[in-house]
């Protein structure tokens, strides 16, 4: 994972972020339930250890806290469907907590010692964040929201100043555990990414699976532009048997990792390129017209037939070539339909002796 994927989501890829983004809302509405249940199950703690005149106002203030925390569990439902959802029910979380400390240590003005665990609650809140796997640019906005509001209140009710031992104390150990919290949040954050990253590649080749290839394609489809086509490819590594017959697995192994590597080389970075199945590859080309799609597939075919793949054990020469089925779709194209189309196509360039590029026209 590089460094840069676990500052911010702008480099995680659309699919992730929707995944990501998916276990956020599930973890915040678990969150809001156990802050619901605790906020207002912590009256009995506190008809124990408050006196009359503060229980009185407080056990108001922490239903009326856990009612107002109410609303976010269906707004978590929203969250799945947008970004912006997310950051807004998280927002309104803190807003609501940060709320509930401020009346809470402020019912405390008249100089009576204040409970443990109302001293303790930034730190608690921070501790429950870290659940969230989000990258260390979300995590540090939330640890400064909930740091500034803190000491806003604390300088608010008692206008205490940096030179005050007791703020300074409070101050660290808010940083201790902000970092705390960011840095448990990118480690399940990296933990999310690695086994989207195992059940999304080919562990082989490390190109896309057919099962991510196929959300991709269906994304390429809904955001294309009517009058704009995309173009697949689909390719088939010609008489592959035999090469794992005459040379050995290993061998065979060698030459999909070495032809996937020069269908990387020449779709680049704009296209979508798959392992679909075992010999065979798929390269979805987004804006692409059925002409320059068959143009391409076919500077890949010459590409992989002038390349032989040198065997590691004997350095012996493999030559190797494929055939491929290219079909271009619109954003009404029925997928299942067109990849039977490009399927067919390659069926056709099989028929022609191998070694050929078939449009579906
Ligand atoms: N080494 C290796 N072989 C694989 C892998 N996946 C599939 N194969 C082999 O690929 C071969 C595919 O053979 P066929 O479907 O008969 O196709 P072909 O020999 O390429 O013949 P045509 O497609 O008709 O040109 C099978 O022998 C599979 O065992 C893999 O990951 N590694």
């Amino acid at each position: 994972m590089e460094l840069k994927e676990y500052w911010s989501d702008n480099y995680h890829s659309r699919d992730f972020k929707l995944i990501r983004i998916g276990v956020v809302a599930v973890r915040f509405r678990w969150l809001v339930t156990l802050l619901i249940i605790g906020i207002a199950g912590w009256i009995a703690v506190d008809w124990w250890v408050l006196d009359p005149a503060h229980f009185k106002l407080l056990w108001k203030v922490r239903l009326i806290t856990s009612v107002m925390l109410t609303p976010l569990l269906p707004l978590s439902y929203l969250c799945k469907l947008n970004r912006r959802w997310m950051v807004l029910s998280l927002f309104a979380l803190l807003g609501i907590l940060l709320l509930f400390n401020l009346v809470s240590l402020w019912s405390f003005r008249d100089g009576v010692p204040i409970p443990v665990g109302y001293i303790a609650f930034p730190y608690f809140l921070l501790a429950l964040l870290a659940v969230l796997p989000l990258p260390v640019r979300s995590g540090l906005r939330a640890a400064v929201v909930v740091i500034v509001a803190i000491l806003a209140t604390d300088y608010w009710l008692d206008s205490r100043t940096l030179d005050n031992g007791e703020l300074i104390d409070r101050v660290w150990l808010l940083l201790c555990f902000s970092l705390s919290m960011i840095w448990v949040q990118a480690g399940q954050l990296r933990m999310l990414l690695d086994l989207y990253r195992e059940s999304t590649r080919d562990p082989l080749t490390r190109l896309m699976n057919r099962r991510l290839f196929m959300r991709q394609l269906e994304d390429t489809r809904r955001h294309s532009r009517r009058e704009q086509p995309y173009t697949l490819i689909l390719f088939d590594l010609d008489k592959f048997k035999r090469i794992n017959d005459e040379h050995g697995h290993l061998m065979g192994d060698e030459v999909l990792v070495s032809v996937s590597t020069t269908i990387m080389d020449i779709f680049g970075k704009d296209a979508t390129v798959a392992r679909y199945g075992g010999e065979e590859f798929i390269v979805l080309l987004p804006e692409t017209e059925l002409e320059q799609g068959v143009r391409q597939a076919e500077t890949l075919r010459l590409a992989v037939e002038s390349q032989p793949v040198e065997n590691p054990l004997d350095e012996s020469e493999v030559m190797v070539t494929l055939s491929a089925g290219v079909v271009a779709g619109h954003k009404d194209s029925d997928l299942e339909a067109l990849l039977n189309q490009a399927d067919e196509a390659l069926y056709e360039a099989k028929s022609q002796g191998r070694n050929c590029v078939v449009a579906h026209r």
